[in-house]
């Protein structure tokens, strides 16, 4: 037999056992949500783009409705598309639904073991019990002087060097919860642990547990390769996981041991770690310590990329609708007139809460959640979910809902206005869906409401951030990517941050110079 022959031969012989294993496999599997199917042994691993995972999960509803199913080598994964089924599934199923995925790559490998990303269990229940002393609603208001400081450093920011303002708001977002859980005052966007820490979530997002495809490892589907030696060509994960592991265990490590020497010598700032660490009076046991490690690298992760993608959202808004900010920009005028607006004006301002309800929709900081994982066999309406099973909300879809949010790409504050019955306001508030579902709701809501509400309306009042213009005087649009594959964030795009006017210009350095201790 000629070597043609034998590679049709072989081809049939293979084609008809994979058709007769998925003839097997569909009789014998309880049906599962609808979902593409996928090839054999591999699944869907080729239907998740490489970039974007958002367009897929959008394309997937439209094609399949509200729940989708997808498997990769076997394990599989379930989109959540709608708020009811989430809400189904992620808070009246809580008991089933809020363990994460067990991220080897991440956890064993590379040595990352936040709360965000542990089972259900005591050691989470502890580390949300330590989050809430440091984030819940009672506490957020001893932060409001270190936030009116953050606030006037990051306006001095974005007027003194405008074309730097990615790295300004980053400072802010990291500066605020550095000094919050860490006492650590950043005074340099160099600032050491502020860069360990945007370079160690820069890896943690893109690369270690990057949205699927990518952020899916073979070793988390197929455990027993953690084993493997290191040094045969396939574990190339392995390697890269020994590298990270070192980056990783800087980023939660020094800033704590910072904590604790400066408590050794009495110069600590009061923080969430240095209160935490007296409460034991030196008996800290060692899995106290690591809750309070872990809780404050948690509250760390979870801060500086939302916050930072809400800001950013806000300038670019800032852009492209520049009258839809009319109205929260006279309502500011008219309420702190020539000072800066402080906490205490927030009753009187009611259309500066319309745009940011818009904005938080709008931007909509983690699009795909964090994954949750089923801890049984779960079925929904007639569809059997297996124990195991990834679960993805596609939150970016439940805020671009058409029904609640006709044309709901398109910034309207008016959606929420005045004028709008208190019901359908309610119904419409993003908050319900962009901090996640259930158990694992993020627990770092009233921070984000301050802190953002707060940089809002002193940007609002005191900056005009407008498209940049060109050399030959020609107006740049904005070019708005989004590429970070966890957070919404938009890359850097062209504008011109500038001071109102110079009684404005005035106000920022006159703030900056009374609040800096
Ligand atoms: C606009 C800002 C924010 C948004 C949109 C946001 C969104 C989310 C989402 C979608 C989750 C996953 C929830 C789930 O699994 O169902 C989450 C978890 C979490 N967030 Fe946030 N977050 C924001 C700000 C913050 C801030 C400021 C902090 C800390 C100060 C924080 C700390 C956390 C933590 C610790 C978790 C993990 C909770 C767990 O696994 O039990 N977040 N957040």
């Amino acid at each position: 037999m000629g070597v043609f022959e034998a590679q049709v031969l072989f081809a049939t012989i293979t084609s008809l056992i994979v058709l007769a294993v998925r003839r097997a496999l569909k009789h014998a599997r309880p049906l599962t949500p609808p979902g593409p199917g996928g090839l054999p042994l591999v699944g869907n691993l080729f239907d998740f783009p490489t970039s974007d995972p958002c367009l897929a999960a959008s394309k997937w509803r439209k094609e399949y409705g509200d729940i989708t199913y997808l498997n990769i080598m076997g394990m599989g994964i379930v989109y959540l598309h709608t708020a009811e089924v989430a809400k189904e599934l992620l808070v009246k199923r809580g008991a089933v639904y809020s363990d994460r995925p067990p991220l080897i790559m991440a956890t064993e490998l590379c040595g990352y073991e936040p709360g965000a990303l542990r089972s259900y269990g005591d050691r989470l229940r502890r580390q949300r019990a330590l989050m809430e002393r440091a984030l819940g609603m009672m506490t957020i208001p001893t932060y409001h002087p270190l936030l009116e400081v953050e606030t006037g450093n990051l306006l001095h920011q974005l007027v003194s060097s405008p074309g730097d303002y990615c790295q300004h708001i980053t400072r802010y977002a990291g500066a605020l919860s550095l000094l919050v859980v860490y006492g650590h005052r950043v005074t340099a966007n160099d600032d050491e642990m502020l860069v360990l820490a945007k370079d160690c979530l820069e890896l943690l997002c893109n690369e270690v547990m990057a949205a699927p495809p990518k952020g899916i490892w073979a070793v988390d589907v197929f455990p027993f390769l953690k084993n493997i030696p290191d040094w045969i060509p396939f574990a190339s994960f392995k390697r890269k996981a020994a590298k990270w592991r070192i980056q990783i265990s800087d980023f939660y490590n020094r800033p704590f041991a910072e904590v604790k020497r400066k408590m050794a010598e009495s110069i600590a700032t009061p923080s969430f770690c240095s209160i935490l660490l007296q409460d034991e009076h030196g008996s800290m046991s060692a899995q106290k310590e690591y809750d309070i490690k872990w809780a404050a690298n948690t509250i760390l992760t979870g801060s500086i990329d939302t916050i930072s993608t809400v800001i950013q959202h806000l300038l670019l808004l800032m852009v492209l609708y520049p009258d839809s900010f009319a109205k929260a920009r006279e309502e500011l005028d008219i309420v702190v007139k020539d000072r800066m607006p402080t906490f205490a004006d927030r009753p009187s301002l009611p259309n500066s809460e319309c745009v940011l309800s818009e904005i938080l929709r709008l931007s909509c900081p983690i699009p795909l959640g964090l994954p949750h994982c089923l801890r049984e066999d779960d079925v929904y309406n007639k569809y059997f979910i297996p124990k195991g099973t990834v679960v993805i909300a596609n939150i970016l879809a439940m805020t671009r809902d058409e029904e609640l949010f006709p044309d709901p790409e398109i910034f309207n504050p008016e959606r929420y206005g005045l004028t709008i019955d208190e019901a359908t306001r309610k119904a419409r508030d993003p908050r319900q869906w962009i901090f996640g579902f259930g158990r694992r709701r993020c627990p770092g809501i009233h921070l984000m409401e301050s802190s953002v509400w707060l940089a809002m309306v002193a940007i609002i009042a005191t900056l005009n951030v407008t498209k940049a213009v060109n050399a030959n005087g020609k107006v740049v649009e904005p070019e708005v990517k989004f590429e970070n594959m966890v957070f919404r964030i938009p890359n850097k795009f062209q504008c011109e941050i500038k001071p109102r006017s110079e009684q404005h210009a005035a106000l920022i350095s006159n703030t900056r110079l009374n609040l800096v201790p």
